[in-house]
């Protein structure tokens, strides 16, 4: 066929485009944020989220009629006043720093990769929508995607629902591009060390609290029981940070914030322990939220805003927030390096597939191993 004809035949044609290099796309999810921190955006939002059946693990009717007649009617005006204390001019925080660690990730990958990347932020509930930033990266040529959702922890609740987003989108797609996931990344080297740095720099700028609280955001604590390994992944960032950081076993302790609905949810509860523990004679308490990669409404306003207040009223003196990782150097560094070691055997990762990195080694291990390779 002559390039005359071959050029008409794909005129109008839709998808992936066939003029340049294969690209590798990366699409960094997070939670979501409403649009404005308004009542009818609140209510939006809310009712995207709310209705997640990954989110909220109920017979459908049941939770239909108390969604709509009680939740979606009282909540959203409630949401709207706290999301008023965080937005910026520029809006929601989880959004803006979004982008920043997006360009962040983008920047690193460029540097790093062999052949095109492109990146686009997506966000599971609102915008922009996950539909759209993987259309988006297919209309900039991305025939091999990795999906970065920026939770360190995997709950079903909020990787598990990425991954449901992700697959909503492709089933659509009549050619579906080549796809990594990443699943969590709670005990990585790399972020337990940010984690840690980012610590010691907050001890040598504001000076060291009597005790650390890890505080994680909750789930219903049946999803616990019914084999989500969130919990376990929580426990074990925190017991690293604090190995790293040596601190002793009565220094720091995990807990669990951000409570909603009338169900058992993991404990202790984040505002409980801070009370408890002003009670208790405590003067500075020091919190930090590994879960959260970047600060939002769930940081700002319930921690650094709440329960500073909480500390503050029964006795305590000074509740010292430690900031997200947002889009510091070292957290950028370690979700680029996670990146790449997802897309090793892939021709953007540069050389070959890391099994055949050492063909010596290989064949010592498959010699030992009895195969005949
Ligand atoms: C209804 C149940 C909820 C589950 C389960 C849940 C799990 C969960 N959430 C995060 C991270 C974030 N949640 C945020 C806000 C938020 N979360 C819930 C409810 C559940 N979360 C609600 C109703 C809201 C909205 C605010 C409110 O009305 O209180 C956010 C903040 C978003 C922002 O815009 O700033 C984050 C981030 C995790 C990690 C998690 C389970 C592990
Ligand atoms: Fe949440
Ligand atoms: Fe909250």
């Amino acid at each position: 066929m002559s390039q005359l004809t071959v050029k008409s035949l794909y005129e109008g044609r839709k998808g992936f485009r066939h003029d340049d290099k294969p690209r590798l796309g990366v699409l960094v999810t997070n939670l979501g944020t409403p649009d404005a921190p308004t009542t009818p955006a609140l209510r939006r939002y809310l009712a995207e989220f709310l209705w997640d059946p990954r989110v909220v693990e109920a017979p459908r009717w049941l939770w239909w009629l108390i969604l709509n007649g009680i939740v979606l009617r009282t909540r959203p005006a409630k949401s709207a006043e706290a999301y008023r204390e965080v937005w910026t001019d520029e809006g929601s925080p989880l959004l803006l720093i979004g982008n920043k660690q997006t360009d962040g990730i983008l920047k690193r990958l460029r540097e790093h990769c062999d052949g095109p990347v492109v990146a686009e932020l997506a966000m599971r509930y609102g915008n922009p929508s996950i539909a759209s930033g993987l259309q988006k990266l297919r209309d900039q040529g991305a025939e091999r995607i990795v999906v970065l959702p920026l939770y360190p922890q995997y709950s079903g609740s909020t990787t598990g629902s990425t991954f449901d987003a992700v697959a909503d989108e492709l089933k659509r797609w009549r050619w579906v591009p080549e796809l990594r996931f990443i699943g969590q990344y709670h005990d990585d080297e790399r972020y337990i060390d940010a984690l840690a740095a980012s610590i010691q720099e907050h001890w040598a700028e504001h000076g060291r609290g009597e005790k650390m609280l890890f505080s994680f955001h909750g789930t219903p604590r049946r999803y616990l029981l019914d084999g989500d390994p969130y919990h376990c992944q929580c426990q074990k960032t925190a017991r690293l940070v604090a190995e790293k950081l040596e601190l002793p076993d009565d220094a720091w302790q995990v807990t669990f914030q951000s409570l909603f609905g009338k169900e058992v949810w993991l404990q202790p509860y984040t505002d409980e322990t801070v009370e408890k523990l002003a009670k208790s004679g405590l003067k500075r308490l020091d919190v930090i939220c590994p879960g959260f990669s970047a600060d939002c409404l769930e940081t700002l306003e319930e921690i650094e805003g709440e329960n500073a207040e909480i500390f503050e009223e029964h006795g305590g003196e000074k509740l010292s927030y430690i900031k997200a990782l947002n889009d510091r150097e070292d957290h950028l560094d370690m979700l680029a390096g996670v990146v790449m070691e997802h897309i090793q055997g892939w021709p953007e990762a540069g050389g070959p597939p890391r099994t055949l990195r050492d063909p010596e080694a290989t064949m010592a291990r498959a010699r030992k191993l009895g195969s005949e390779v």
